[in-house]
């Protein structure tokens, strides 16, 4: 065995070994409500892009290094190459001066191009391609009985059945199923493919706003219980929103920005598609069909929701945080907090301003007339009071 291939087994071992210790961590039990944030997730794997691919009058010019860890979204355009960069990371579309790495193994360093069925990659796309004349169990387990006998198993077909709650759907056919079922179907198929990496191009695009919203914690749940890094076209923020944790803006062919959800969520080039904050808060209590949850040492109060979790994602309208220099008495809203504004950007609209603030730490944005953040003096470093008018919970 060679010094690179050595390496190559070292890495997939040490890969191996993270997913086994999730699942005996985990259990084999269903998870009932999505607890967005695994407690430890597992270290990030480096994805090394540099490539230039001509297509047309579109050229996709990436010199980047993505660290993968949980759900990560690729947000652009249409056109701005999401699909074209997912390809080039599959090996679906074979370019010269390509030089992909996944962690410590090279996909492709110019002419020598590991096959896309060698780069154990599970990928959904927007249609599922399930095969019509096979049975729901039969499409899960047509790629699983083909594995090279080696090859280490971490995700066993029950797991991943139980996961995505397939049992009911087992003996049905592709054409009997749901969009949303199908989609499921996909994911499982593409996980029983033992991948070391999720490619997901807008799995969700093709499904009514329900169907969405019930596919969403699935995804959460192959993120929380599997550790698989996955990388998510959507051109839903909103389901970005809910979903990822690292967000890749692209544009023009290029990585314009990445990094931690909550700060890329302040990008200007984002306001456009209604600017908004996530913030991550914890359980505090639950009393009389109120959750308070806390947020360093500040608390706020939402509606129960029929389940409790240890940890929540609050998504914040930047048009529903209001802002005074004082405190406010009386009021019906009654979560007000205390933060210090950032920075002040200008908002789609020319009369308003999206105002930049801090809440222990974490990033929060207010969307304010122009007119009002003179009237009230608002400057930077100042602490004034958000009063936050709506929040939805994931
Ligand atoms: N086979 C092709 N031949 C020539 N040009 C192509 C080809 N496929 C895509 N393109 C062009 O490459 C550019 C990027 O396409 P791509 O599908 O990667 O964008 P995208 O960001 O995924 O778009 P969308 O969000 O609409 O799916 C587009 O301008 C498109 O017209």
């Amino acid at each position: 065995m060679t010094d690179h291939s050595l390496s190559r087994a070292g890495d997939k071992l040490s890969f191996w070994h993270r997913l086994s210790w999730r699942w005996q961590r985990f259990g084999n039990t269903s998870v009932a409500a999505s607890s967005t944030h695994c407690q430890s997730q597992p270290e990030a794997v480096t994805l090394r892009l540099n490539c230039t691919v001509k297509r047309g009058d579109f050229c996709l010019q990436l010199n980047d290094t993505l660290p993968l860890q949980g759900i990560t979204a690729l947000f652009g355009r249409s056109g701005c190459g999401k699909t074209s960069l997912l390809r080039a990371i599959a090996g679906l579309d074979r370019h010269a001066n390509t030089h992909i790495r996944f962690g410590s193994i090279t996909w492709q360093q110019d002419r020598d191009f590991l096959p896309v069925h060698q780069r154990r990659i599970g990928m959904v796309f927007q249609e599922s391609s399930l095969l019509p004349h096979l049975s729901v169990q039969q499409n899960l387990l047509y790629g699983y009985q083909r594995l090279h006998a080696r090859q280490p198993i971490a995700l066993k077909p029950e797991q991943v059945i139980t996961l995505l709650e397939l049992t009911p759907l087992l003996s049905q056919r592709p054409e009997q199923l749901s969009g949303g079922q199908r989609q499921r179907v996909a994911l499982g198929r593409a996980l029983l493919s033992q991948p070391q990496l999720l490619l997901l191009d807008e799995p969700l695009a093709s499904l009514d706003q329900q169907s969405r919203n019930d596919i969403l914690p699935f995804l959460q749940r192959i993120a929380a219980k599997t550790g698989i890094p996955m990388l998510l076209v959507s051109h839903q923020l909103d389901d970005v929103v809910k979903l990822a944790d690292q967000l890749v803006l692209m544009q023009n062919g290029r990585i314009h920005s990445q990094g931690p959800l909550p700060q890329q969520l302040l990008r200007p080039e984002l306001a456009a598609s209604g600017a908004l904050s996530l913030l991550h808060a914890n359980h505090s209590a639950s009393q009389a069909h109120l959750l308070t949850l806390s947020i360093g040492q500040q608390q706020l109060q939402l509606p129960a929701p029929p389940f409790s979790q240890p940890n929540y994602r609050l998504r914040i309208q930047a048009r529903d945080v209001a802002l005074s220099t004082q405190p406010i008495q009386d009021s019906s809203v009654s979560n007000q907090l205390k933060v210090t504004i950032t920075g002040f950007h200008p908002a789609p609209h020319p009369a308003e301003t999206l105002v930049q603030l801090d809440l222990a730490g974490q990033p929060l944005q207010a969307l304010l007339t122009q007119q009002s953040v003179e009237r009230l003096g608002l400057q930077l470093g100042q602490q004034v009071y958000a009063q936050i008018k709506a929040v939805a919970l994931d």
